[in-house]
């Protein structure tokens, strides 16, 4: 006997293909083929992720929302694309599996090509694994170096939390550590971190990576557990605030006030695999 605790559907997204995955327990996520990026994930009847209501879904243009993957690089720290080709890319998807008693997992993977090899040039196959599961969604980067040369790159999952009301919502777990304030007028400017996260003006910090995972609270919201993998050696922090957000044509003006970015981020560093070998890192999302 076997009991069916998901389904698996290829779907259009704004003219995009996208699969949607559901629980029999009602859970669901949308993941777009472009950029390997989740859209959506409704957890107890409740949508947990920012999806910009003006994203650009031409197929070339970075979304606006969900889950962005940054690879082979993160913003603007080195030469290629902001935030790397992998969110403009068009990956292709594994059948979707049962993933432990009540789950389902879907890895889509990219590999290189001419195109990609042309900026960057290495041998590379990235995987996306979701793995879905009443109350969780976990996202995993996978980097294999299939060349016989290291393999270089900085990534991030470039998680968008949706809250009700941003100054309502807070984000635990970072106190006392020191963090690059990118957003500051003063250029290098360290800080550290006292009491929980709040937010209005723009924000956009770089953390070392707490050892336990981070707790976000906002009003009219079940709470929310970020966690990420040791891997993950940096957490980025980002809101736009109303003024970088009346600049940004695919936001709303109001969107920085249902949004927070938790990103899960290998970027001081250079991550560097050897020939053969592989990285992978995870980012749990848990809600309570
Ligand atoms: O607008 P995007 O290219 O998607 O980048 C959005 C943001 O990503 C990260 O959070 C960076 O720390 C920010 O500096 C950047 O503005």
């Amino acid at each position: 006997m076997t009991d069916v605790t998901f389904q698996a559907q290829a779907v259009d997204w704004q003219g995009l293909p996208a699969i949607a995955l559901k629980l029999t327990q009602g859970d669901s996520a949308l993941v777009s083929l472009q950029g390997a990026q989740v859209l959506s994930w409704v957890s107890r009847g409740e949508e947990r992720l920012f999806l910009s209501p003006k994203a650009v879904h031409d197929g070339q243009t970075a979304i606006r929302g969900g889950i962005p993957v940054c690879f082979p690089q993160f913003n603007q720290r080195g030469p290629l694309v902001k935030h790397g080709f992998g969110r403009v890319s068009h990956w292709s998807a594994d059948a979707a599996l049962p993933w432990s008693e009540d789950g389902v997992q879907l890895t889509l993977r990219l590999k290189d090509s001419e195109e990609s090899r042309a900026v960057w040039p290495h041998a590379f196959e990235a995987l996306l694994t979701v793995q879905l599961k009443p109350g969780s969604l976990s996202v995993q980067l996978a980097v294999h170096n299939r060349g016989q040369q290291d393999l270089p790159f900085t990534a991030a999952l470039h998680s968008y939390l949706r809250v009700p009301q941003v100054a309502q919502a807070s984000l635990h777990g970072l106190q006392g550590l020191t963090y690059w304030d990118a957003a500051a007028a003063v250029p290098d400017t360290h800080i550290t971190q006292q009491g929980e996260v709040r937010f209005g003006a723009e924000t956009d910090r770089v953390y070392p990576r707490a050892a336990d995972a981070l707790q976000l609270q906002a009003a009219g919201q079940p709470w929310l557990e970020i966690a990420q993998d040791e891997l993950w050696r940096e957490t980025v922090v980002w809101n736009p605030g109303p003024v970088l957000c009346a600049t940004l044509k695919d936001m709303e003006a109001d969107s920085w006030q249902h949004m927070l970015c938790v990103e899960a981020a290998a970027i001081d560093a250079v991550v560097v695999v050897a020939p053969g070998q592989r990285w992978q890192a995870a980012q749990t999302l848990k809600s309570y």
